[in-house]
């Protein structure tokens, strides 16, 4: 049988390089989490058309694994055992799906290492984020572990005396849930987490980049017991995500939607799922206000910023995207990052030393560089950086400081998504609260201040859906993650994140006397 490849660039190459494929995975073999099948109804397997596509490491280029680029077909087949198993996943005792859940967590811990190598593999960044990131997406299955014990009803007391009411919450059933590239497994654990402690079943559709990591999460879960058909892990190339997705957004089987990634193709989403009034929950892309006024501890906000800024190369949702730097403290505050920036090493994340690795393809780094082009070619400065790295590898682009941004620059409003801090200097608050609201999304925001006042007063002014006060980095388990405006709806996490997944039920209970 002559397997045909689709490469992540889309050729079809026929089937000899099998051997180099096999060559990395013997290289890979301690790793034994790495799959070449998706997971369907607890069994692995491949696609319908028996299409392949190539998982590639973004530091060097080296082919990873072949996984299945499957169709509606195969989305189908999902669909069904997701309901078959809804059934059962749904009347069983919170407390037996609560034990379920602290069985995959206990078995993701045990794997932890194996979990950070296959993310830094796959996705490029630094091992000891690797590390962080399946700390914090474990944090999620342990915290909604415990919420599923939690999901209680209200019994409200009526003005009427013949009458008492009753609320139920309720799982809303199968659920797509379809996730980024840059966390492949915190944004997986943040929406299934909660989806399973809800008694809901889903398909999962990783990004075609980064689907190694849910594959390995999949097989944790099938160990841990999780019953067949509760989890299912559907893969597919750039050119079959359009028809895969579209399937969960338009079959009425399928009762809610939640969608990390772009604002562009959360809209694709929302249009796609209107037909059903399917639930959605969408976590797009921010552009975050970085704001330090005079009052602010300099050395903590120049920490804050390289610790915000760079994880992930700069490719997370709440990455400070404008550094708003007042005009008392603009001087010091550039000297001590540029200080700060000079130290990171840029290379392959599998090396411990490394702060800085790839970004994700070729079509970010081309993002990265008309940005700081465009900024330049209107008057910007650079002053650190600027340029990719091509001696480091294809995909990585230098650590960069590029001041006087104005409105008239492409990066004043588009998400960065890379490691370029663009700074703009103001002078009074008004004007900080009114550039750092110019902007369609609403994420996250950082207030860097030493006046209480200050921090309230601009905390209530700012248009995003979660405040960094003094810190850099806030997302935890228990809080509400989410933003405004087209930043997206509804929020994962604590639990509110629950609420994504239930419905309420009133009963009302007549005749009494
Ligand atoms: N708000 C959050 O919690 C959050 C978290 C992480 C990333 N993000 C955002 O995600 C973006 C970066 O992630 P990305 O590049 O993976 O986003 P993306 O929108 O390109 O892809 C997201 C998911 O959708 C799939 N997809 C891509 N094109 C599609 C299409 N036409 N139809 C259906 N599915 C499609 C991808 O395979 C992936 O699984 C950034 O904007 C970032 O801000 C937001
Ligand atoms: O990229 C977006 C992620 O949500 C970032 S975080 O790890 O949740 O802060």
């Amino acid at each position: 049988m002559i397997l045909y490849r689709l490469n992540t660039i889309g050729h079809i190459v026929k089937g000899n390089s099998s051997s180099v494929i096999m060559n990395q995975l013997r290289k890979l073999s301690h790793l034994h989490l790495i799959k070449q099948r998706a997971y369907v109804d607890g069994k692995w397997v491949g696609a319908s058309t028996e299409k392949v596509f190539q998982v590639s490491n973004p530091a060097n280029g080296e082919i990873l694994s072949e996984i299945p680029d499957m169709n509606e077909k195969d989305v189908e087949a999902a669909t069904k055992a997701a309901l078959t198993a809804f059934k059962k996943w749904s009347n069983i005792r919170p407390y037996d799906r609560s034990k379920l859940m602290r069985n995959w967590f206990d078995l993701m811990v045990k794997n932890q290492e194996t979990l950070a190598q296959i993310i830094t593999l796959e996705g490029g960044k630094p091992y000891a984020e690797s590390v962080a990131e399946v700390n914090y997406g474990n944090s999620y299955i342990e915290f909604y572990a415990e919420e599923a014990k939690r999901i209680n009803g209200e019994i409200i007391s009526g003005t009427q005396p013949t009458k008492q009411y009753f609320v139920t919450s309720n799982p809303i059933g199968v659920v797509g849930l379809i996730t980024s590239f840059n966390f492949p497994l915190a944004m997986i654990t943040r929406k299934l987490s909660a989806a399973l402690a809800a008694g809901c079943t889903c398909i999962i559709k990783p990004s075609t980049d980064t689907p190694l990591t849910a594959l390995a999460m999949a097989e944790l879960a099938h160990q841990a017991g999780i019953p067949k058909g509760v989890v299912n892990v559907i893969t597919g190339s750039h050119g079959s995500n359009a028809s895969i997705v579209g399937y969960l957004c338009s079959n009425p089987d399928v009762k809610g939607i939640s969608f990390t990634g772009s604002v562009e193709v959360g809209k694709i989403i929302n249009e796609r799922c209107a037909p059903n009034i399917k639930r959605v929950c969408l976590e797009l892309g921010g552009n975050a206000p970085f704001i330090v006024y005079n009052s602010a501890n300099v050395a903590n906000a120049v920490q804050s910023a390289i610790s915000s800024k760079f994880r992930c190369s700069g490719q997370a949702c709440v990455a400070p995207n404008r550094f708003l730097v007042q005009d008392g403290i603009y001087d010091c505050f550039i000297e001590n990052l540029l200080v700060e920036i000079g130290k990171l090493k840029m290379g392959d994340g599998s090396h411990k030393d490394v702060k800085v690795g790839p970004l994700i393809n070729v079509a970010q780094v081309e993002k990265i560089r008309h940005l700081v082009e465009d900024a330049v070619s209107k008057g910007a400065n650079v002053l650190i950086g600027g340029r990719k790295a091509p001696l480091v590898g294809d995909l990585f682009y230098e650590p960069t400081v590029i001041t006087d941004i104005r409105e008239t620059m492409h990066i004043y409003r588009e998400e960065i998504f890379g490691p370029v801090i663009s700074i703009l200097k103001f002078r009074t608050e008004e004007e900080s609260l009114l550039v750092a609201n110019q902007t369609d999304l609403g994420l996250a925001g950082y207030i860097f201040s030493g006046d209480i006042n200050q921090i309230f007063r601009v905390s209530k002014e700012l248009e995003v859906g979660m405040v960094g006060v003094n810190e850099g980095i806030i997302s935890a388990a228990e809080i509400p993650f989410g933003g405004i405006k087209s930043s997206g709806i509804g929020r994962e996490g604590g639990h509110h994140g629950l609420r994504e997944f239930l419905d309420y039920k009133y009963i009302c209970v007549g005749n009494l006397n």
